[in-house]
């Protein structure tokens, strides 16, 4: 890790894209499904890579990812770096991306995860988010306040109650923290599925930046046609 002081941070993507997409039940994992005519992972990673405010990207593979080298990747080169480190865990893979660009981010460096299942990142969201976050202490995430009532069920899915949505937000990617607070949120967290609750963990509380509901997760079948409307529709802001 480089040295503590840093006026200029720099900003860097780690894109977590060694699942296996269960949810999708498909042949090939969900990053690797085509989405108008490219694997879907590329287009957040063209977006990340197009995006001014982030020096480098680094997609986080499984270890044994065989279709990666399938696809030509050289004009994203040299700012995306693939590394083949993935865990058993969204968590585990980020940690691990983390712990493999060791060597190029300082402490201060801010990193923005981002999921390689939201394919419709748009400039404006990372714009927006690293306006925000700027000069943050704990740094924060994209979310969208629920819009829906909310139930919580039980066993039998009858209604147990009707839980207020007052404050409450649905998070998105990309979650932004400085490069050592978020290795050692998750190298002390437990069963976490984002970066913000890794944090949260260590008794921070991150800043929801407001997002918009078209940077869903593909997770499934649906979610793919959902993604494809949205990219073909999408004129400057949605
Ligand atoms: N061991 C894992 C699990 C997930 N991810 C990544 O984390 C992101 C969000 O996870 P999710 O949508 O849950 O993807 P999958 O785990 O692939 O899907 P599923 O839970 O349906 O299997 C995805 O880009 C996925 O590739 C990862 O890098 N390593
Ligand atoms: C990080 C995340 O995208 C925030 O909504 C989400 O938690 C990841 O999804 P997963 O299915 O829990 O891996």
């Amino acid at each position: 890790m480089r040295a503590m002081q840093n006026f200029h941070p720099k900003h860097f993507a780690i894109v977590p894209a060694a699942g296996s997409g269960s949810r999708m039940v498909s042949d090939l994992p969900k990053q690797y499904l085509s989405l108008l005519d490219k694997p879907l992972i590329r287009h957040a990673l063209e977006t990340l890579c197009a995006a001014p405010e982030i020096d480098k990207v680094f997609v986080v593979l499984s270890v044994g990812d065989a279709l990666w080298a399938q696809y030509d990747w050289s004009d994203l080169a040299p700012k995306l770096v693939p590394l083949f480190c993935g865990g058993a865990t969204r968590a585990d893979s980020v940690l691990a991306g983390l712990r493999a660009i060791s060597a190029e981010a300082a402490q201060s460096d801010w990193v923005l995860v981002h999921d390689a299942a939201r394919p419709c990142l748009a400039p404006w969201h990372i714009d927006r988010l690293v306006r925000e976050l700027a000069h943050d202490e704990v740094g924060g995430l994209l979310a969208v306040p629920v819009a829906d009532t909310l139930k919580r069920a039980d066993t039998q899915r009858r209604v147990l109650q009707t839980v207020p949505r007052d404050s409450l937000w649905q998070a998105q990617t990309p979650q932004m923290f400085r490069y050592v607070m978020l290795r050692r949120a998750l190298e002390g967290a437990r069963d976490v599925t984002d970066e913000a609750s890794a944090i949260e963990a260590a008794g921070l509380h991150p800043k929801l930046v407001q997002g918009d509901a078209t940077n869903l997760k593909v997770t499934y079948p649906l979610d793919l046609h959902l993604a494809e409307w949205i990219l073909k529709n999408r004129e400057g802001r949605a």
